[in-house]
């Protein structure tokens, strides 16, 4: 069985992780850009896990600024082959008050100010995303769950919306209309890019609020945010810790397919493809175009 890498990337009020042995910050360089912030590598027993701070510490990338792509191809370079994001959302259910943590099962993306693919014009390629997260990392997630006590619920539609303003209250019955679960502002593109990586990428979504829908609590603020963050930092902690320790040891192994995900992706012939494209994709795609 391939040795799997943990990558870690933690949401808003989660810019650290503790616990890991040999745990070093490295800048990890790539062709994308620069990532939010430098990686926290380090190992639990013989995993490997790599954290990054999706907004970077002390909380400088709103959901517009994060450059997704130098993020992932950065944890991608580190040879991370499973993500799990931690993130916070608002919910848009009333079975799922602030402190449940939803592993979610859809996306609907609503962004549209970001770039949302490693590919384009002289390499095209067009990966599936019909299941866009991994249900095996879902189940060690559950599992670590049930064990620490964390009121969890499996399955649930999370929508990205561009932000950074929160949504109006029209906005947020129409996503409770469509059937979604919680709101957030960060998982797309970043679940498209793991994907175009061939990383798996599952989502543990904490809720922190009603959004705006709720009529006991018809405003949202950061300070709400960040106090039922802080309430569950050390679940959210424990349960990084647990996946660390499971992942290379779960009875099952993963069958989705996304770590070959590109060998019936890529469509633009190879005397077509521009080199400078090719080149980019080194570590994102190097397996299929060499590199
Ligand atoms: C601080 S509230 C809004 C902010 O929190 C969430 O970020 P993340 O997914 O990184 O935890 C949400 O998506 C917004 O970016
Ligand atoms: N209500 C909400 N809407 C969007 N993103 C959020 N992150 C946390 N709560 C949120």
């Amino acid at each position: 069985m391939a040795e799997k890498v943990l990558g870690v990337v933690g949401g808003s009020g989660l810019y650290a992780i503790d616990g890991l042995e040999d745990a070093a910050w490295r800048t990890v360089e790539g062709p994308w850009g620069k990532p939010s912030d430098q990686i926290l590598e380090g190992r639990i027993g013989d995993t490997k896990v790599c954290f990054l701070p999706r907004h970077g510490r002390g909380h400088v990338e709103s959901p517009t600024t994060i450059n997704y792509r130098a993020n992932i191809d950065a944890l991608k370079r580190c040879g991370v082959t499973d993500i799990i994001s931690l993130s916070a959302v608002g919910s848009l259910r009333e079975d799922l008050p602030p402190g449940t943590f939803v592993i979610v099962d859809q996306f609907i993306d609503r962004t549209f100010a970001r770039e949302k693919s490693f590919f384009g014009k002289g390499m095209v390629a067009h990966v599936p995303l019909s299941h866009p997260v991994s249900s095996w990392i879902g189940n060690i997630a559950q599992a670590g769950m049930e064990q620490i006590g964390i009121p969890h619920h499996r399955g649930g539609t999370y929508v990205v919306m561009e932000g950074p303003q929160f949504s109006t209250l029209a906005e947020s019955e129409l996503y409770r209309s469509w059937g979604a679960s919680v709101i957030g502002m960060t998982n797309m593109p970043e679940a498209k890019l793991a994907r175009e990586a061939e990383i798996r990428y599952a989502t543990v979504a904490m809720v922190t609020d009603f959004d705006c829908w709720h009529p006991d609590h018809d405003t949202v603020d950061v300070a709400l945010v960040v106090k039922t963050l802080h309430d569950n930092a050390d679940k959210a902690r424990a349960l990084t810790k647990f996946m660390v320790e499971n992942i290379n040891s779960w009875g099952t192994e993963p069958t989705c397919g996304t770590d070959t995900i590109l060998d019936a992706a890529l469509i633009t012939q190879p005397d077509a493809r521009d080199p400078a494209m090719v080149a980019k994709l080194d570590a994102v795609a190097g397996r299929v175009l060499g590199g």
